[in-house]
Formats: structure tokens, sequence, C-alpha cells
């Protein structure tokens, strides 16, 4: 084998959404982000990867393409790889690597893999021989199980919900070796050479079903041991040499075998959360312990200053480590995807799988082309040649060729060197473009951010029964609406009576006028007047006529007296004739002043039908105003009536509102009481987990210095111990209030669920169940309902924010706990009598805590 690269470990974290279980249990995503960058962050904490997947980060979809096929194209050049699925129970281990393949189904790594895996066989066999292996081995309680012995029998799921593989009897137990060559080994465990994909699903569902999984209260179907499938590639290539036609077809062989761990963890977990007992405990117990020694390998190989103190690697302390001695700190290509859930309850598990992973990335591997050792010899012995042959080339040449060589470097970086200027001229010349835009796009940002902060800051108690105050606005706005309506009406009809009135009285006067002049009297006046022209007239006619005859008398004497007589007769005729003309005139007159009497009385006439109508039109408008205040007076009336309920239900909402507001400040109490005594235990553990820092040094010191006085050495011990139970008590207060806090989240949660369910079912125009909390939640108006809900999420935001907070202090107790118990608790301790007497001190002090 040759030397090997160094390259690290490579670390993906894969964030699953949140699953029906926990959105159940109201759990906040407590995990962010960093938008563009494998950046992801919890509570204060922050951490940098490889990359990030899901919930936001890169799509999953594009894992394997980025972390797992480069791994496959090293496994056709002979490096081992590794892929390691870690995290805590139920965060996406089986799920990501695709090892609860049932079937056909094509999701997860490993699916993936035999894919690319033989479409690259497919197109690379005709000049290179193949050979595939497959092994399938799962540790439970510290036993490595062949998962593909087709002797042992599947065993169906036990009464303890238990489903796994039964050893077959009499078959020695697979051992766990090591090569001369320092390569691991499984003696015992079945190798099946498969030639077709089908081939290999196959195993893979065989061992897939055959492993051990249960139910626990955190997953329902919970690997309960670390599986390993491995594919084996050997190569057997024909090495192309130029030149070499003579040498037998072996020597122009190249035989290469590389291994693919593909690796499924079992998660660690919690008995008390996993509700785990008896078998499931048990089991539990192996995972952590195997987990907890993958654990101190990690730290071992990832912490620098250890590293280069040549700390041993505790890689025998478990079977699982051992099995991935190669890919951790050995020959292989390892990644890591450390899968995390993004719910705040399970803050402190997630926050100690990103440390660990955070660890893992300073692991350095050493891969190496695992050529056999014959082909191994074949390529020194080429290389050497080579090397001999470009020395000899190079010798025979000129030294004028070495300058020619040295010219013709020198003319190609003067090109570089102008290409280099010209790229930096145009990107300087585009430089304030960019500056601008980049202004802009931050102003932008900076926009966005402010109102976003101002929307943020509006007090979620503003918001409460916000919809009761518009309903009422909208009434009264209609109510006022109808109130000016009808003035409105009322007004313009008065004014429609007002000119009728004025029409009517106008029309009276002018009637009156004709009234004066009494028509009948007129008439009879007029009647009167030419029968008098007309007896005058006759009159005048007759003495006329007398006066005619006479004339003609007289004309027929012809005498003087008689011309005398004439002539007075004549002028007698010509006046009666004058007076019968003016009668006549006067008789016209009369005539023409009847007639206009006629046109006057039809004037009158009318007149007296215009204010016969005028009057109608009144009477209809008066009964119109009295219809439309009635009207109105009925609608004020039901209006009126109506306000008196809408005040009833006002004070029935508002003794609603007063006694929703009473639950709830009670709820914030509680919450409030228990967020501020799980801060109080927080910030003491912190403190002292700062303290116990600088005073185990302390201690260390003063009992380095304090070896004569051994009084001085007893007390720094007592004080000593006395710090490291006050650590352990704050750290036990801390958990205990984390469960207080969890039971009051569960329990905020399953009411905001109710809320939001009878909400659904209203929308819907059903009626919810007719469960106790469901008859509470759905006698409750649809405001007081959205106002609870408002303030249930906002309680269960800050709960949330107190768990990741206690979670955060924790997760780093628990691990500076490993740390110290790793370097041994007790190796302060250097002689049996400190030991005997700080026995006794502890004794007296818990009997001091017992008695109080
Ligand atoms: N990326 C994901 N998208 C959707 N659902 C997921 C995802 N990852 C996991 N799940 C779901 O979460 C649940 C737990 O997943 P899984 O069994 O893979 O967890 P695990 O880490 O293997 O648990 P354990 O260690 O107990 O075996 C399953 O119901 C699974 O379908």
């Amino acid at each position: 084998m040759e030397a090997g690269e160094d390259c690290c470990v490579k670390v993906a974290v894969h964030v699953r959404p949140l699953i029906a279980d926990e959105k159940l249990q109201g759990c906040k995503d407590c995990v962010t982000i960093v938008s563009g960058k494998p950046q992801v962050q919890i509570g204060a904490h922050s951490f940098t990867f490889d990359h990030v997947y899901g919930s936001t980060g890169s799509p999953s979809s594009s894992m394997f393409e980025e972390c797992v096929a480069p791994l496959i194209d090293g496994l056709f050049q002979g490096y081992n790889a590794t892929v390691l699925a870690y995290g805590q129970t139920g965060s996406g281990k089986t799920y990501t690597m695709g090892t609860g393949f049932k079937d056909g189904c094509q999701t997860g790594i490993v699916p993936q893999v035999m894919n690319v895996l033989f479409s690259k066989i497919g197109t690379l066999k005709h000049q290179i021989d193949f050979q595939l292996h497959v092994s399938f081995i799962e540790i439970l309680k510290e036993e490595v199980r062949d998962l593909l012995d087709t002797s042992s029998m599947s065993k169906p799921e036990t009464a303890n919900g238990h489903a796994g593989k039964m050893t077959s009897p009499g078959k020695p137990p697979i051992q766990i070796r090591e090569t001369s060559n320092g390569v691991i080994t499984l003696a015992g465990s079945t190798e099946v050479s498969v030639a077709t994909l089908k081939e290999m699903a196959a195993c893979l569902e065989q061992g897939s079903l055959s492993r051990a999984t249960g139910s626990t209260n955190m997953n329902n179907q919970s690997s309960r041991s670390h599986a390993i499938f491995t594919i084996t590639l050997e190569q057997m290539r024909k090495l192309n040499i130029p030149g070499d036609s003579c040498s037998n077809d072996t020597m122009n062989e190249e035989y290469l075998c590389a291994k693919l761990h593909l690796v499924d963890l079992a998660g660690s977990e919690r008995a008390k959360r996993t509700g785990s007992d008896g078998l499931r405990f048990k089991e539990g117990v192996h995972i952590n312990k195997g987990l907890l020694a993958l654990g101190n390998v990690i730290s071992a190989l990832g912490d620098e200053k250890k590293r280069k103190e040549g700390v041993h690697v505790p890689y025998r302390d478990s079977k699982l480590t051992r099995l991935l001695q190669d890919s951790l700190g050995g020959n292989s290509r390892t990644v890591m995807i450390a899968c995390i859930s993004p719910a705040d309850i399970n803050a402190e598990e997630t926050l100690n799988t990103l440390k660990y992973a955070n660890r893992a990335r300073n692991i350095q591997n050493k891969p190496v082309i695992n050529r056999d050792p014959m082909s191994n010899e074949m390529l020194k012995m080429r290389q050497q040649l080579e090397y001999l042959q470009a020395e000899l080339c190079a010798r025979a040449g000129a030294s004028s060729e070495e300058v020619q060589v040295l010219k013709e470097r020198i003319t190609w970086l003067e090109a570089a060197n102008e290409d280099l200027c010209r790229e930096l001229h145009e990107y300087r010349s585009r430089c304030p473009i960019v500056e601008q835009s980049e202004r802009e796009a931050y102003d932008g940002s900076t926009y966005i951010v402010k109102t976003d902060a101002v929307k943020r800051s509006l007090p979620i108690t503003e918001a409460e029964y916000p919809m009761s105050e518009t309903v009422g606005d909208s009434r009264e706005m209609e109510e006022v609406a109808k109130e000016w309506e009808h003035t409105l009406l009322q007004n313009s009809m008065d004014r429609e009576l007002h000119e009728l009135n004025k029409r009517l009285q106008q029309k009276e006067s002018e009637m009156k006028l004709f009234g004066i002049s009494d028509a009948e009297v007129l008439k009879q006046h007029f009647g009167r007047k030419i029968m008098e022209l007309e007896d005058e007239k006759r009159v005048v006619q007759r003495e006329r006529d007398c006066l005619l005859a006479e004339v003609e008398n007289l004309a027929a004497n012809t005498d003087g007296q008689t011309q005398k007589l004439e002539d007075i007769h004549a002028q007698k005729l010509k006046t009666l004739e004058a007076q019968i003309l003016d009668l006549k005139k006067k008789q016209e007159s009369q005539v023409q002043l009847l007639k206009q009497k006629q046109k006057s009385d039809e004037a009158a006439k009318r007149l007296q039908d215009e204010i016969q109508c005028i009057k109608a039109q009144k009477v209809q408008l008066q009964q119109r105003i009295k219809q439309e205040a009635e009207q109105f007076r009925q609608w004020k009336a039901s209006r009126e009536k109506e306000l008196l309920q809408l005040k009833k239900e006002g004070r029935r909402n508002e003794y609603e509102r007063h006694k929703l507001q009473a639950l709830n400040h009670r709820q914030k109490l509680v919450l409030q009481r228990k967020t501020e005594e799980a801060a109080m235990a927080t910030k003491r553990l912190k403190e002292l987990l700062e303290a116990r820092k600088t005073s185990s040094r302390e201690t260390l010191v003063t009992m380095n210095g304090s070896g004569a006085n051994g009084q001085g050495n007893e007390k720094s011990l007592q004080r000593w111990l006395d710090h490291e139970l006050e650590v352990m008590v704050k750290e036990h207060e801390v958990r205990f209030e984390y469960e207080k806090q969890s039971q009051v989240r569960a329990a905020l949660a399953e009411e905001l669920a109710m809320l939001k369910q009878v909400n659904e079912f209203a929308a819907k125009g059903l009626s919810p169940p007719r469960k106790n909390g469901f008859a509470r939640a759905s006698s409750m108006s649809p405001n007081a309902r959205m106002a609870k809900i408002a303030s249930l999420e906002n309680m269960l935001s800050i709960s949330s924010n107190s768990l990741v907070a206690m979670a955060s202090q924790l997760s780093e107790a628990e691990e500076r706990e490993r740390a110290f118990s790793n370097r041994g608790r007790w190796n302060q301790l250097r002689s049996m009598g400190e030991a005997k007497n700080l026995l006794q001190y502890m004794f007296n002090s818990v009997a001091d805590a017992r008695s109080c």
C-alpha cells in the first residue's frame, strides 16, 4: 500500500421536518439555517459544517450527489469509503440512509448508491473485471449479528414489541479481527457475491427486515442496533503500458479492492423520554454505551491538542468503534451525516449531536488506494522506471534545450500577467456598479427588517378582541347611516310638501281673483246690458222707421214746410243712425267681453283642476310622510330591542372576556413562574459550570502545593466535593425544571390544538365532538377563541425559548461531566486516607441534607 493523503472527515447535517407527533405536542422549530451558508444555529450556539440539508438548507435531494457520489468515484479508484448516519433516536437516520429499504423503495442513500454503482459498472465492464460482495451486520447489545445469514431464522415481534434475528445455535459468533497490516475484518460473517442490482437490493431488503427494531415513545419503528451494510468492490484492470508488448498478462494487470461501509447507527436516547423499560431499557443502555465509546473516539481524534499529545484512541472500548476504526482516523474517505430534529423538545440532544459532528470534522483520515501487494510493487517499479527514463532524457538533452524551455516559460508567464491585468482593469470598471447594487440591496433589506421589526413590536394584547370592536363599529355606522337616510328622506318630503303648499296657495289666490269678479253676476250683467242695448236698438230702429215713413209721406206732399220737416227728420234720422251704430258697437264690445269671460271661465276651471290635483298630491305626500315616519319608528323600536339584546350579549362577552383574561393571566403567571425558576436554575448551573473550570484547577494547584499541609489539602478536597455536589444538584434541578416546563408546554399545546380543531369544525359548519375540553372551547365566541389562540401561541414560544436555554446548559453540563469522568473524577485523591476522609465528609453532608 502506498502512503495515504490526509483528508478530513466530511460532515453534513440533515434536518428533518417536524413530525406529526412533535406538532401535536406544540413543538416549535428551534433550529435556524443561515441562508446560503452551511451554518446551523440553535439558541446561542452556532456551528459550521461542510453541508446542511433540509429545513431550508440545501434540498435533501442533493445530498447524494454532493456527499456520496464522490465516494463512489473513489471506490472505483480503490479508496475505501464510509457513510455514517449519526443522531438521536427518531432524528431520521434510517430515513436518510434508506436502510429501512422495503418493497423496492428508492429513497435514501443506500438504494441510490446501488443504482449508481451498477450503472458505472455497466459502462466500465468492457475494460475492467468487477467482483462485488455485500455483507450486512448489526451490533445489538455488544454482539455482532449476521443479517444475511439465511440459516438463522427471522424472529417475529415478541411480547415486548421486539423484532430481530436469532443467531443460529451452534454457529460460532462473528469475530472482529485485525490483520497484520492493520485492516479490520469480520470473521464468520456472510459475504454474498452479487452480480446484479436486483441481487444486491434483495440482500439489503433481507437484512433490513431481519434488523432489530422496536417501538418506543419517540419512534414507533426504532432501530435497536447499529447496522453496517458493506459493499466490497474488486477490480482487475488491464494496464496500458506504452512500448511494453513483451511482458505477460499478469504483469499488465492491476488488482484493486475497496470497501464501502454504509452505517446506520442506533439513536442515542434517554430512557425517561423513550419510555423504555425491561428489554428496551437494556438495549438503550448498550446503545448509549456504544455511542459513548464512539463519542470518546471522535473526541480523541477530533481534539487537536489531544491528537498532538498522542492521546490513546479508545477504539477497543466497544465493538462499534473497533469496526469503525478504519473509517475514523484510518484508511477511508468518510462522510458523517448528523441527523437532527428541529423540535425544541429535542434541543439538548440536537446540541449534543451537533457538538459531536463539529468535533468529527477535525478527524484526519489517511485513505490509500487498496491494491494487492503485487500490483503495488509493480506500480512502484513502473513509476521508478518512468522517473529514470525522464532523468535520462534530461541528462542526454543539451543545455540549450533548458534555455529554450525557460524562454517559453517566461513568454507564457508574461501572457498570463497581461491577462490578469486586463481582468483586474475590467473588474475595477465594474466595481462602482456592483457596490451601488449591493448598497441598494442592503437598503432594501434593512427596510424589510425594519418593517418586520415594527410588525413584531406590536404587542399581542393589542390584537386581543379586535373583532368585537369592528363588529360594534359597523353596527353603529349602519345605524347612523339609517338615521341619516331617514332624515334626508323626511327633509326632501317636507320640502316637496312645502312646495306643493306654496303652489296650492298660489293657485288658490289666483282662483280668488276669479272669485272677486263673480262670474255669474258678470254674466247676468253682460246679458242684461246686451238686452238693454237690444231694446234701445229696437226703439231707435222703430223711431228711425217712423221717421222714414214720415219722410216718405212728406216727400209726397212736397211743400216748403214739408221740406223743413224733412230736413229735421233727416237730421233726426242721422242722429238715430249714429245712435244705432253706437249701440251696435257697444253690443259688439259686450259680445267681446262675454267671450273673454268664457275664456277666463275656462282658465278658472283649469286652475280648479290643478288645485284639486295639487291637493291630491299633498294628501299622498302626507300619507307617505306618515308611512315613512311609522316605518322609521318601527325600525328604531326593533333597533332598540336589538341594542338591548346586544348590550346583554356584550355584558356576557365582557364577562367571558374577563373570565378568559383571568384564566390567561393565571396561565401566564404559572408559565412566568416556571420560566423564571428555570432561568434561575439555568443561570446558577451556568455559573457553577464556569466556576468549576477554575475551581478544579485551583484545587489541583492547592493540593499540589500543600503536600506537607495535610489539613489544608483536606479542606480544599472538601471544597471541591461541595462544589461538585452543588453542580450535580443544580443539574438535577434544571432537568426537573425542564420536565415541568415540558409538561406545561404539552398542556398548552393540547389546549391550542383543541381550539384550532373547534375553529376548523366551525369553518366547515360542523359541531365539534362532545368531549370535555371541546365543549368549553366551542362555547367560546369566535373572537374569544382567536384571542385565546394568539395568547397560547405567545406562551408556547416563551416556553420554547426557555426549553432551548435549559437544553443548552444541560448539554454543556453533560459534556463537561463526560470529559470529567473520562479524566477520572477521583484522580485527585492520592491516598486511601484521603479517600476515606472525603467519603466520611460526603456521608455527613448526605446525613445533614436528609435531616433538614
Ligand atoms: N427528512 C425527513 N422527511 C420526512 N420525514 C422524516 C425525515 N426523516 C425522518 N422522518 C420521519 O421521522 C421518523 C423517524 O425516522 P427514522 O426511523 O429514520 O429515525 P431514526 O433516527 O432512524 O430513529 P432510531 O434511531 O430510533 O431508529 C419516521 O417516521 C420518518 O418517516
